[in-house]
């Protein structure tokens, strides 16, 4: 396979800013992320934002069948030219991972890698973590601003910790698995970067996600406030409360997951 950086100046894909494209090059790096996921030989995976096909280079590499959602045009060619070192194992896309009905395109259930801009990662991740449960993907590989990764991990108190942490973990088990430096990528980006894996528990019962979304909401729409005013709107949220034993004048970032879920499942 031709060096990725020729690829890249062979078909004229220098980073576009609109499109958030900062590339990664770094081979052992690339390989270090395929591996988040596990062992991904025969298995299949749904990679979105491949531009330039590093990242899906070592998942092929690992042996994954790949499919591969992107926007940006002018990558398609350099990525069918990589399909044809890997006949049969890489499939590509073209268009919006926002728009693509994903769960169509797979048999089983796929690993899900990503390295996105942070608007469009948070905006699928949100989706991923919303869908019907047992979700459709066997686990989300996703790399983020580290800033974003540490609220999507964050532990009750912390300063990070709201909506993303509750809504990533209360079904499912998100954890960092590597940080990465901005100087890895091609323009480095002004911030840190991470990669969050995250794998799926069995939702509790009784919960509906609409409700929990609404107290999560309430609660940290005004994260300064007491509970007792910011879930004063919350139908039943107060006497749910008081019978849960969850102290009126607590604020939203000292209710833990389990009670956020205790409180939604009263009220569900
Ligand atoms: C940060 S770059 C990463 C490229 C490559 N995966 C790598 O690691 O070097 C993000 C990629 O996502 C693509 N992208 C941005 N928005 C997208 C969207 N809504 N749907 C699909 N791809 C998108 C960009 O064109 C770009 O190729």
């Amino acid at each position: 396979m031709p060096p990725l950086r020729e690829v890249i100046r062979r078909h004229g894909l220098s980073a576009s800013k609109a499109l958030g494209q900062n590339f990664l090059f770094d081979h052992q790096l690339l390989a270090r992320i395929a591996r988040v996921p596990g062992d991904i030989a025969g298995a299949e995976v749904f990679e979105v934002g491949p531009g330039p096909g590093g990242l899906t280079r070592a998942l092929l590499e690992a042996g994954a069948s790949v499919t591969a959602v992107e926007r940006d045009r002018r990558c398609i060619p350099a990525l069918a030219e990589l399909g044809d070192f890997f006949p049969g194992k890489l499939a590509v896309i073209e268009g919006d991972a926002l728009e693509v009905d994903a769960p169509a395109l797979f048999q089983g259930k796929p690993h899900v890698v990503a390295n996105l801009p942070y608007n469009v990662g948070t905006a699928l991740l949100i989706g991923w973590l919303s869908t019907a449960w047992e979700p459709w993907w066997a686990s989300l590989t996703l790399m983020f601003q580290k800033e974003v990764a540490e609220r999507i991990v964050a532990p009750v108190g912390s300063e990070s910790y709201g909506r993303l942490a509750v809504l990533a973990q209360w079904r499912s088990t998100p954890r960092i698995a590597m940080t990465v430096h901005r100087s890895a990528f091609t323009p480095p980006p002004k911030v840190m970067s991470a990669v969050v894996h995250i794998v799926s528990a069995a939702a509790p019962d009784g919960v509906r996600l609409a409700v929990l979304e609404g107290l999560t909401g309430a609660a940290f729409g005004q994260r300064r406030k007491m509970l007792r005013q910011s879930l004063k709107g919350v139908p039943g949220a107060l006497t749910a409360m008081e019978q849960l034993g969850i102290e009126s004048s607590r604020r939203a970032e000292t209710v833990s997951v389990a009670e956020y879920v205790a409180l939604a499942r009263a009220l569900s």
